[in-house]
């Protein structure tokens, strides 16, 4: 075991012993996850066409935002709508550990009675961040400013994700961390109070490590700014706006900066959650390559800066038609009817990625359908997610029998021009490596093949869409 000594290794044994053996046993727990044995597979076959109205979960960023801000915030808040994920449910356990009352009534309603900014408790224990890694920043950009120490742990997918990223500027804020080597989890955190308010420039595109920034300012004396370069999701600026935080957005030498002035009070909102556009872009991409195809997904987010893969949708020749343009919780909305269509391959602007950066495995799969040659770049990014989406989507597409070349930043896909793809040989199955989109993207390929495509391990599905197998054979069986 490596681990990367920031903060002398014996101060950190001396002030959090219990968490050191915690730490521990989370790296052998880590150790056996790597060689599980019974994994949920399962073969997706082809579909007849899909239709009918459906609705999908609640946004994910949104739904880990509204539990933590909520308990932030002094008195009950409500989250409808919230996604009843994995994910989101590391978060909901971590915010409970850190001393929110958090309950979710008989009818979907969740409750929240905060702590309050600034009275945190320390947890007893690590806190397991699961599969998620928008948990783990954000949350260590909270406690940074909090004088509390913390451990973090997570499952073999998120303890080989780039922390470094918030490190650096957290420790710039004064906080220390005992991460493992190369900046993973486990790690501790120690907390700094009073926090140190920098301006920070995002070296990388990341909504978390803004958020994370952004989070830690929260409760910090002075003013903290993020600059970004390039836009990225901005769930935390209107929900904390939302929750009476004060944040002023500008721009400078044609950036995005974003101020928020600490040590505000947060007031308890009645939050609601639209449906989610990465998990709509599943279905989208389903009614596009299945012949005959005509759905509608009502209620989906439709944030300039997360609806990306809607307009790259449109680009290759995909009709999604947007209905009933309105507001929920303070983004818009609408409803997408989707109809199968004949897609054309498409070189993508890189500008794109940031607005849709979760999308392009399944984006592959529609390129892999589509008549003619698709080109996407700089997708950097990809790699460092659940799983390194650009090499585990290009073996996952050649297995499956797709004509698929990989890039260090990104795919070219020849498409099949709607005939089918092969699927996977007999015996054969497509590596999702704990990455509930490579699942799910698959899941979607298999429904235009000819032998179906067999996927390892369904399980991570849950991470974010634990109603994806029921919707998907709602929509097939109408
Ligand atoms: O802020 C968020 O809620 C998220 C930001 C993105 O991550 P990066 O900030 O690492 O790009 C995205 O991939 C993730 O699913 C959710
Ligand atoms: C990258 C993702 O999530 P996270 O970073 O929160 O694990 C995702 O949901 O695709």
């Amino acid at each position: 075991m490596y681990w990367d000594r920031r903060v002398p290794e014996s101060r950190s044994r001396r002030a959090l012993p219990d968490a050191w053996g915690t730490v521990k046993a989370a790296r052998l727990e880590i150790e056996r996850s790597h060689g599980r044995k019974e994994l949920p597979a399962h073969t997706f076959q082809s579909s007849r066409a899909l239709s009918g109205n459906i609705r999908v979960p609640g946004d994910k960023s949104i739904s880990h935002r509204a539990l933590m801000f909520s308990a932030l915030a002094i008195g009950e808040s409500t989250v409808e709508g919230l996604l009843e994920g994995e994910d989101v449910l590391a978060t909901a356990s971590a915010m409970r550990q850190l001393g929110a009352h958090i309950e979710r009534d008989e009818t979907g309603t969740w409750h929240v009675h905060g702590a309050g900014l600034g009275s945190l408790l320390e947890p007893k224990q690590a806190l397991d961040m699961g599969n998620s890694g928008t948990s783990t920043r954000l949350l260590l950009g909270l406690l940074a400013s909090h004088g509390l120490s913390a451990t973090f742990t997570g499952d073999a997918s998120l303890s080989g994700r780039p922390m470094n990223r918030v490190i650096e500027p957290l420790s710039q804020m004064s906080a220390s961390f005992d991460a493992s080597r190369g900046g993973t989890l486990p790690l501790m955190l120690r907390g700094a109070s009073p926090a140190v308010p920098i301006t920070y420039r995002l070296p990388v595109a990341s909504a978390q490590v803004k958020s994370a920034v952004l989070l830690a300012g929260l409760n910090t004396p002075g003013t903290t700014s993020v600059i970004e370069p390039i836009a990225t999701r901005d769930h935390t600026e209107r929900m904390l706006t939302g929750f009476g935080a004060k944040l002023e957005i500008g721009e400078q030498d044609g950036e995005r900066l974003i101020s928020i002035h600490g040590e505000a009070e947060l007031k308890p909102q009645n939050v609601v959650v639209p449906g989610d556009p990465s998990s709509a872009a599943f279905f989208m991409v389903a009614a596009l390559i299945v012949p005959g195809s005509d759905i509608t997904i009502e209620n989906v987010g439709m944030n300039d800066t997360r609806a990306g893969i809607v307009r790259a949708l449109q680009q290759m020749g995909g009709s999604i038609d947007e209905l009933k343009n309105r507001e929920v919780g303070g983004e818009p909305v609408a409803d997408l009817r989707v109809r199968h269509s004949a897609l054309k391959g498409t070189d993508f602007d890189p500008a794109i990625v940031p607005s849709m950066v979760d999308e392009f495995p399944v984006l592959f799969v529609a390129a892999a359908l589509a008549e003619g040659t698709t080109r996407t770049t700089g997708l950097e990014e990809l790699r460092v997610k659940e799983s390194d989406r650009i090499a585990t989507m290009a073996a996952a597409l050649t297995l499956a029998g797709a004509d698929v070349e990989e890039h260090e930043d990104g795919l070219t896909i020849h498409g099949t021009g709607g005939e089918p793809l092969r699927g996977t040989p007999t015996g054969a199955s497509v590596k999702t490596k704990l990455d509930h989109r490579i699942a799910m993207s698959m899941a979607i390929a298999g429904l235009v093949s000819r032998d179906g495509v067999s996927v390892d391990d369904t399980a991570p599905i849950a991470t974010s869409f634990p109603s994806f197998m029921d919707l998907l054979s709602g929509a097939e069986a109408q």
